[in-house]
């Protein structure tokens, strides 16, 4: 049985998170899927194909660790498999969200044949969990884009269980994933990553 005042709170969770991310540019065209954790086998995540600055109580659902509807003939996020698989690799995970910045789209392209970026010496790293300086080094996959989300699920579990410590990751041409232990604590990793992305780019403008 799911707690329904635990999935009425996580779905205004999920309504501000779209309203606060659409305001920044972050979730364009109805791109962008949002997710938070119910409990230990169900989560509260996207309707398909809503605009994310405009989301309502019913463009969010409950689906089970496996992405199976609970209960519901709504057709969920088309990545919804991207969030089971975080939730059941690590069951401190409260949220995930996934972005399209332009910040993101573009800087995955210019990096073209690179796997990662690698961020050393921004202060703000230390906006990360388990950060505790600017000199430490903050490598961020890039997963070549697909419409093979089941694979793409596989590929970013690999990675992880190598890396657990990762705290977001990109795709390239088309946006980042992040996590986190409540929806506060998400939102400040893409807030940190729009920032530091964005420094990159600029940094690009001026030494190439
Ligand atoms: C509007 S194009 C973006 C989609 O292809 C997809 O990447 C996305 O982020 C949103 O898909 P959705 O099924 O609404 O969760
Ligand atoms: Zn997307």
């Amino acid at each position: 049985m799911i707690d329904l005042a635990t999935y009425a709170a996580r779905a205004q969770q999920v309504i501000a998170a779209g309203q606060f991310l659409y305001g920044e540019g972050w979730s364009p065209a109805t791109s962008s899927n949002y997710s938070a954790r119910i409990d230990d086998q169900h989560l509260a995540i996207t309707v398909s194909g809503k605009h994310k600055g405009q989301l309502k109580a019913e463009d969010i659902m409950v689906v089970d660790l496996s992405g199976q509807p609970a209960q519901s003939s709504l057709k969920s996020s088309a990545e919804t498999l991207l969030h089971c698989v975080l939730y059941e690799w690590q069951a401190e995970i409260g949220a995930v969200l996934h972005t399209h910045s332009r910040a993101a789209t573009v800087l995955t392209r210019l990096l073209k044949d690179q796997d990662h970026l690698r961020l050393e010496g921004y202060e703000l790293q230390k906006a990360f969990p388990g950060i505790d300086s600017h000199e430490s080094e903050l490598i961020i996959p890039v997963f070549e884009n697909t419409q093979d989300i089941p694979a793409l699920a596989e590929e970013s579990m690999v990675w992880l269980k190598q890396h657990p410590e990762t705290p977001a990751y990109l795709i390239r041409g088309h946006g980042l994933y992040t996590w986190g232990k409540t929806m506060a604590d998400t939102l400040r990793h893409i807030e940190a990553m729009e920032f530091l992305m964005a420094c990159e780019l600029d940094t690009l403008k001026v030494t190439r």
